[in-house]
């Protein structure tokens, strides 16, 4: 099969384990926890490289921002042999207890994102596989790092003239953070016989704006750097627990 049209790579370059992310500078940050690592494209939001954790080839793949181009990445990826899919990603919160840098590990996604009801009605449930759960939960509690495990919402649009109300609705139903992706990747991951999995680090605290929130991690806030590198270990943990 030739190059795939969006993700730019072939099925022989791409492993069975695969992290994907939102933002390309990410694929550079995580994948210097590789070894060997190889650039095997860069191409529109995706940027893909390769690399060996502890002997286990890994593929590092972004998404850009939002359920359509994480969908286009995760179809490629999959026509091209991946099998375990997690994300490293970032969310807001939509619980007070949890800070800036803290970790959200999503057993289920709120479906609020229409890429997957492309596919699917939203009665289908997006839920984790639960044995790349149990490997990121396993990372966490051996390394001491505590996290949030629990419900997510996946949506379009954080800049909706009713999004404070939106975000308090599901915060009353115990939804612990937001991001854009996460249901689209559980959905479309399940149809397709994927095994998917979403851990994500807290950017933007509970009714903070959004803006300032983003822009501080896309600053490098260290406190989110941290968040955003211990996410990155547990993924890599649970990828390498499986065969
Ligand atoms: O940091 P990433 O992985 O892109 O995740 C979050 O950040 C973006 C919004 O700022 C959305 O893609 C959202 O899901
Ligand atoms: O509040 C936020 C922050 C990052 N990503 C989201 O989807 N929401």
């Amino acid at each position: 099969m030739s190059k795939q049209p969006h993700i730019a790579v072939s099925p022989q370059q791409v492993a069975e384990h695969v992290i994907v992310c939102g933002e390309p500078d990410r694929v550079n940050r995580i994948s210097a926890l590789l070894e060997q690592v190889e650039l095997l494209a860069d191409n529109r939001e995706f940027r893909l490289m390769n690399g060996l954790y502890q002997g286990k080839l890994i593929t590092v793949c972004s998404t850009g921002v939002g359920a359509p181009s994480a969908i286009i990445a995760l179809e490629e990826l999959n026509l091209c042999g991946a099998k375990y899919v997690v994300r490293v990603g970032s969310a807001g919160a939509l619980q007070h207890d949890i800070a800036l840098g803290e970790l959200i590990v999503a057993e289920a996604a709120v479906r609020d994102e229409g890429g997957s009801k492309a596919y699917v009605a939203s009665e289908f449930p997006a839920c984790a596989n639960r044995h790349l759960l149990f490997g990121i939960e396993a990372y966490l509690v051996e390394n001491n790092y505590p996290a949030h495990v629990g419900l997510v919402r996946s949506h379009d649009s954080f800049y909706r003239d009713d999004e404070d109300s939106i975000c308090q609705l599901w915060s009353q139903k115990g939804v612990l953070g937001a991001d854009m992706e996460t249901s689209a990747l559980l959905t479309v991951g399940r149809l397709r016989g994927l095994k998917v999995a979403s851990i994500l680090n807290n950017v933007v605290l509970y009714q903070q704006d959004v803006q300032d929130g983003v822009n501080q991690y896309v600053n490098a806030d260290n406190v989110m750097m941290q968040g955003e590198l211990v996410a990155s270990r547990a993924a890599l943990h649970a990828l390498w627990l499986q065969p």
